[in-house]
């Protein structure tokens, strides 16, 4: 059997950015950009005045007593167009063009007015208060580079560089499906031996997450014909995700269908605990990886393996940074699969990180995989892992 690593080098490999568009600047949050993004102008545009006052120009031992005329006013948008000269001043407010001639502005709180006349209350030692032209970043800056992955700062960023619209990888598109007779909507009346279809609905959030677009085609009956028709819808995705029907069982489908389909099968089986059944192959253009349907299974292959493939997708190459934190149970010696057990990694009462096993790590369970944060990787054969021992694991969620 292939071990992650290699599962994942079949996996990886060919894998690319998909195509570019343009993304309103309102959108750019989780999204990757293809090429850098440079300002398109200068912030701020001119010298703006960082306080409301008066703008004059600064004397040596400017303060308490000197007196001067006022001449007009500036406020944000609406600039006063005339030089300055000693012994002026002009009215401006928080973000106004600064006048030229002028090289400081007098807080408001530090004049008294009278008419068109101040008179300064407070020494003013030095030009103060105004904000250089560019003092953000100038015309042609480079604000992001290609690859980064905008979060909630880029809009602003983009905007105020007066960029409507970027210039961002496709998001790769996902069909996913689920089979299986047994799968009810939730709400339903379950008879005997049905349960409720759960897997899409955190698949389809972890891939959005991971910054693929999830379609969720529905649930085909464990019947070959019902197989090939959304086996047939998925060929126009990039990748298609079944979920289940993934092992040995006669009613196990999906993946001799997608044979009879004439898909290509490049891997059937990875030595993962959970997820042995996770299997990967190309139908047409469009990727295939097969999830096994026990939840957790799904849900691990998913993080192990469709995680970094749309991260290639997306023209991204950083591969899992695993970290490391000590025990505070102990572990069973593990069996002849790389192992991903849920784990919950917290700081401890004296401030320590430590990592604890969910105390039930079957395949079926969905509520211990809900309280974790982590997952420890046991490597295949490792010994029994002793409460204070460090373990590999990695944050997810
Ligand atoms: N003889 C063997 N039996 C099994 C093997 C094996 O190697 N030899 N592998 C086991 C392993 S490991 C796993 S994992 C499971 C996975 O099997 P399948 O991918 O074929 O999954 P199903 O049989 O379709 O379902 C398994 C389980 O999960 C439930 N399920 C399926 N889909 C969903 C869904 N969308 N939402 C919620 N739950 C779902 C399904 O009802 C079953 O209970 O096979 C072992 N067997
Ligand atoms: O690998 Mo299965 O996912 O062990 O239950």
């Amino acid at each position: 059997m292939l071990s992650v690593d290699e599962a994942l080098n079949i996996l990886l490999d060919g894998a690319g950015p998909l195509g570019e568009e343009e993304v309103p600047v309102g959108d750019v949050v989780g999204r990757v950009l293809s090429s850098p993004v440079h300002a398109r102008l200068t912030q701020p545009p001119f010298r703006a005045s960082a306080m409301d006052g008066y703008a004059v120009q600064h004397t040596e031992n400017m303060g308490a007593g000197n007196q001067l005329e006022v001449i007009g006013e500036a406020a944000a948008g609406a600039p006063f167009d005339r030089p300055i000269g000693p012994g002026e001043a002009v009215r401006i407010f928080t973000g106004g063009v600064v006048p030229e001639g002028a090289d400081h502005v007098v807080i408001q709180e530090d004049v008294e007015r009278s008419g068109d006349q101040i008179t300064i209350t407070a020494s003013q030692p030095k030009p103060a208060n105004i904000r250089p032209a560019g003092i953000d970043f100038h015309e042609g800056d480079l604000l992001a580079e290609k690859g980064v992955v905008c979060h909630a700062l880029h809009p602003s960023l983009f905007a105020a560089a007066n960029l409507p619209a970027v210039i961002a990888y496709r998001r790769p598109r996902v069909a996913l499906f689920a089979n299986g007779d047994e799968l009810k909507a939730p709400g339903s009346n379950l008879r005997n031996g049905e349960i409720v279809n759960s897997n899409h609905y955190s698949l389809s959030a972890m891939m959005k997450n991971w910054g693929g677009e999830p379609h969720y085609l529905g649930c085909a009956a464990d019947d070959p014909e019902a197989i090939a028709a959304v086996l047939e819808k998925g060929k126009a995705f990039d990748l298609i995700v079944p979920i289940g029907g993934a092992s040995v069982g006669d009613r196990d489908f999906v993946k001799q269908v997608f044979r009879d389909l004439g898909g290509e099968m490049l891997f059937e089986k990875v030595a993962v605990k959970p997820g042995k059944p996770v299997w990967h192959g190309m139908l047409g253009s469009a990727r295939v990886v097969g999830l096994p349907g026990n939840p957790a299974s799904a849900l691990v292959t998913a993080i192990l393996f469709i995680g970094p493939l749309l991260n290639r997708m997306l023209g991204r190459q950083e591969s899992f940074v695993f970290r490391q934190a000590p025990l505070t149970s102990s572990l069973k010696p593990n069996g002849p699969r790389e192992s991903y057990l849920r784990a919950e990694f917290k700081l401890n009462e004296a401030g320590q990180p430590v990592i604890t096993p969910a105390g039930n790590q079957d395949s079926s369970l969905l509520l211990p995989f809900a309280n974790s944060n982590a997952l420890i990787r046991r490597q295949p054969h490792a010994a029994e892992g002793i409460p204070g021992e460090y373990v590999d694991y990695l944050p997810i969620f």
